[in-house]
């Protein structure tokens, strides 16, 4: 049988992040114990789930078209441009934030059509089931940090950072 320190030491590597989809929040489930915290427990290493992360933080910016579910925005009241026109703007602007010139959060302030651009683009922490199809798959195959390619979904082009 397991000494007390052994028991303690699996307990530790057991937590996993877990996405509560009533609270529309992360949680913390420890595999060992059983037990759920809301708040990510301090000191021990919090692994995602065998099949990547249960839910990211991610910013984005979002060129529409004439072809977007909603080809209006803050910035524009009837958006004409194509598609065509919208990706050439989305790869000029991933250039940008490549090239180290600008960030997203700073050009989706002023470029974004979508209402998150007043906070940078960022759209919170969200689970899966919350965001178009394509965005999601998109935003849960990048790393923290990583910038995704362009990315198309019913509501125009899109640059996605995973910030979290
Ligand atoms: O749906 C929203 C609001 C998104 C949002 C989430 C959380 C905080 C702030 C904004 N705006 C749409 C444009 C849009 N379409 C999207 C599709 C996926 C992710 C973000 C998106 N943004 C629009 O404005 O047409």
């Amino acid at each position: 049988h397991q000494n007390f320190n052994d028991k303690m030491a699996d307990a530790s590597q057991a937590w996993e992040e877990r996405w509560s989809k009533s609270r529309n929040r992360a949680y913390y489930f420890n595999r060992t114990t059983g037990e759920s915290l809301w708040d990510k427990p301090a000191g021990v290493e919090v692994k995602g789930s065998a099949n990547g992360p249960q839910s990211v933080r991610a910013s984005h910016l979002l060129v529409k078209h004439r072809e977007s579910r909603r080809p209006s925005s803050w910035r524009e009241e009837n958006i004409t441009r194509t598609k065509e026109e919208a990706h050439k703007k989305i790869a000029a602007f991933r250039e940008r934030i490549v090239s180290g010139e600008t960030d997203l959060a700073t050009l989706a302030q002023t470029e974004s059509d979508c209402s998150s651009a007043k906070r940078g683009g960022d759209l919170g922490q969200f689970g899966r089931g919350q965001m178009q199809p394509p965005f999601e798959n998109a935003a849960f195959a990048l790393q923290v940090g990583e910038l995704s390619q362009p990315v198309e979904s019913d509501s125009g082009v899109h640059l996605i950072l995973r910030t979290a």
